[in-house]
């Protein structure tokens, strides 16, 4: 059970070692471009970094579905998210002297096809030792925190929150970004869900047959009651 919430969800093996090289693999073969083509007006100004976007960039899209896969299979992910559609990714890359700052999401994205942002996800693609600075900090409710995860995780927060990558001192900083639209829009309805479905798992299948029931029952009711497909 986490007793943290779900609303900043840290996966810590996101990836298995092989995609992880088989996306490393791809970047490789790819070009990077200024990272400004893909900002709104107001983030741009603050967006020095280089990617690859997965409009008409084949090995973006063949990231994009390596990183699909890796989030329809990954429990906590579908229990706390209920991911509805996830947007081609952008693979980000910070040298010394780059960074992202301070920014709000633009609210709706996409170029072939739109989604509203509920959630935006940072997956690390760069063993943390490997470079300097270059944490995701998201201002939330309760305060600033800061990520820096091994190589293979991931980090989704709520699109609501401002949020900034901090300069790259030294090394490389890759990561791959998405965001997607919540079949449960609001993430405190999505905490519940979350909630329920975990004390579910801890329950025995024998035991608590009748409470398990009901509560089944609640979950269900509230994900008719709540989720838009
Ligand atoms: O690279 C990251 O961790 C986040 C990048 C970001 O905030 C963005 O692309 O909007
Ligand atoms: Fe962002």
């Amino acid at each position: 059970m986490q007793l943290n919430s779900g609303n900043y969800l840290q996966i810590d093996e996101l990836l298995n070692a092989q995609e992880l090289s088989a996306i490393l693999n791809l970047i490789n073969q790819a070009g990077f471009s200024d990272g400004k083509s893909t900002a709104s007006d107001a983030a741009a100004g603050v967006k020095q970094n280089k990617q690859i976007s997965a409009e008409n960039n084949f090995q973006a899209q063949q990231i994009g579905q390596i990183v699909s896969q890796a989030i329809s299979r990954n429990r906590r992910i579908q229990s706390a998210i209920f991911p509805k559609i996830i947007l081609p990714p952008l693979v980000s890359f910070y040298e010394p002297g780059m960074h992202y700052g301070t920014h709000v999401d633009s609210p709706l994205m996409g170029t072939q096809f739109t989604i509203r942002t509920d959630v935006g996800m940072t997956l690390f693609l760069s063993p943390p030792e490997s470079y300097e600075g270059g944490e995701l900090e998201v201002i939330t409710e309760a305060g600033t925190k800061l990520f820096k995860p091994t190589a293979g995780a991931a980090v989704i927060y709520p699109t609501t929150r401002l949020h900034q990558v901090l300069p790259v001192t030294s090394g490389k900083r890759m990561a791959v970004v998405t965001w997607m639209q919540c079949a449960i829009r609001d993430s405190g309805q999505r905490e519940i869900i979350d909630q329920i479905n975990q004390v579910l798992d801890q329950m025995g299948q024998a035991e608590h047959k009748e409470t398990r029931l009901v509560l089944q029952q609640v979950y269900s009711n509230l994900i008719r009651m709540w989720a838009e497909l």
